[in-house]
């Protein structure tokens, strides 16, 4: 049985053909930058062992058009791995907001696609694109089932202390607010993993997510007790374009002073804010070339992006009451060493001691780049939110 996984992030689409059960993948792929200058497809076939990466520059605007593009290399010319849209059994989604109606991965139905719309509000950069993936998805391969994987669902095990907001029970009762977190698949692979690699199932960690959206969320047994991100995917940290918290006073004075509509205090704080209106681009390649030339404002995005992160690792050690381990992941967390050594900078009072050398060899694969003498670990995991996703999807399609 071959399952697609497709994983609309706010900026990137990711995507993997498994062979299950055996969880092999066939390829795998990403486009990064949707819609902004220097947008980009990279596929690879995995073929008796070996790996065949190809790159493509091209802009891409939308989520949709990566989605075409990309099933375009699965199904036409030298890349081709299906003969047949039948040769997909089934197609798995990431869907971030699932809100209190789903908390395992759910067979897409009508209803199913009717709860996700009602969420398109919260979850504004995400939820309309999972919707089109899907679209696209029954479209294109129309006798396969469609699966949906939540973000929110690893976070149902938060008590009710860390998931009620302090305000009046008849908005939590009637309207369903409280905070959900987000990255979920992430959290759960890169946690499981980290358990795994410590032998230590009850091991009290801290899974630090920084990707175009970043989040943290504490972890304990295996189990999320809390998390940054709320009742949308824009609280806590700073975002590629997301101001993350933001002291609601702010809004209504936007409101009574300028004027402000919803509409505008939404592209506000979704899209216009973190590292794109404080450093002046989303993406933290373009703010590192920044921050090298200079630019003060790059050089702030960078001080308040960290700063933000060391400040929920305090809050964390104190809800864990402890930590094991520390473990960065996706895109900024894997990738940029200078991040990760300006965060653990300064931790001692934590026993959070970096390795710099350790810090430099990170090469794909799990690894450890704490010192000698630091009691926490500090761990850089590749997140694989896709192939989570997959086993998820054929858990309830054979059971
Ligand atoms: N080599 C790198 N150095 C620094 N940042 C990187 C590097 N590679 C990717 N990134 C950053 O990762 C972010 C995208 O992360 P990703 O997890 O793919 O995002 P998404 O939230 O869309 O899933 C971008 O800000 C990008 O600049
Ligand atoms: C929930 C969220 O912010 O996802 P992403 O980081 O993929 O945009
Ligand atoms: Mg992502």
């Amino acid at each position: 049985m071959n399952i697609l996984v497709i994983n609309s992030g706010s900026s990137s689409l990711k995507y993997q053909l498994f062979k299950m059960p055996a969880k092999d993948p066939i390829c795998s792929g990403l486009v990064e930058r949707i819609g902004i200058e220097g947008s980009f497809i990279k596929h690879t076939q995995f073929l008796n062992g070996q790996k065949k990466s190809t790159e493509k520059d091209s802009f891409i605007a939308n989520h949709g058009d990566a989605l075409k593009q990309v099933l375009r290399l699965l199904s036409e010319g030298e890349e081709a791995v299906i003969s047949s849209p039948d040769d997909i059994s089934a197609v798995g989604h990431r869907v971030v907001h699932g809100g209190e109606h789903f908390s395992g991965a759910t067979l897409i139905t009508p209803e199913v696609k009717q709860q996700i719309k009602k969420l398109f509000s919260l979850a504004p950069l995400h939820n309309p694109v999972n919707y089109k993936c899907i679209e696209v998805a029954e479209e294109t391969f129309p006798n396969a089932k469609q699966v949906a994987v939540f973000d929110t669902a690893f976070h149902q095990t938060i008590p009710e202390e860390a998931y009620r907001f302090a305000i009046p029970e008849w908005y939590y009762k009637e309207h369903s607010i409280r905070v959900y977190g987000f990255h979920g698949t992430s959290h759960k692979y890169v946690s499981e993993q980290a358990i795994s690699a410590l032998n230590r199932p009850e091991a009290k960690l801290i899974s630090i997510h920084l990707g175009n959206g970043c989040s943290m969320s504490a972890i304990k047994g295996g189990k999320s007790i809390d998390t940054s991100m709320g009742f949308g995917p824009l609280s806590g940290l700073m975002m590629g374009t997301r101001s993350g918290d933001i002291d609601p006073s702010v809004i209504f004075h936007l409101m009574e002073h300028s004027g402000y509509s919803l509409e505008q205090l939404s592209a506000l704080l979704n899209k216009q804010s973190g590292l794109l209106g404080v450093g002046g681009s989303s993406d933290m390649r373009d703010i590192g070339k920044l921050v090298a030339e200079g630019n003060a404002n790059a050089i702030l995005a960078l001080k308040i992006y960290a700063y933000r992160v060391k400040k929920f690792i305090g809050a964390y050690a104190a809800v864990l009451n402890g930590i094991d381990a520390i473990i960065f992941t996706a895109g900024v967390g894997e990738n940029d060493q200078a991040m990760r050594a300006a965060i653990c900078k300064e931790m001692e009072y934590l026993n959070i001691h970096i390795d710099e050398q350790k810090n430099t060899q990170y090469k794909g694969s799990l690894l450890d780049i704490s010192s000698e003498g630091s009691a926490v670990k500090i761990l850089v995991i590749p997140t694989n939110e896709e192939y989570e996703i997959a086993s998820q999807c054929y858990g309830i399609l054979v059971d």
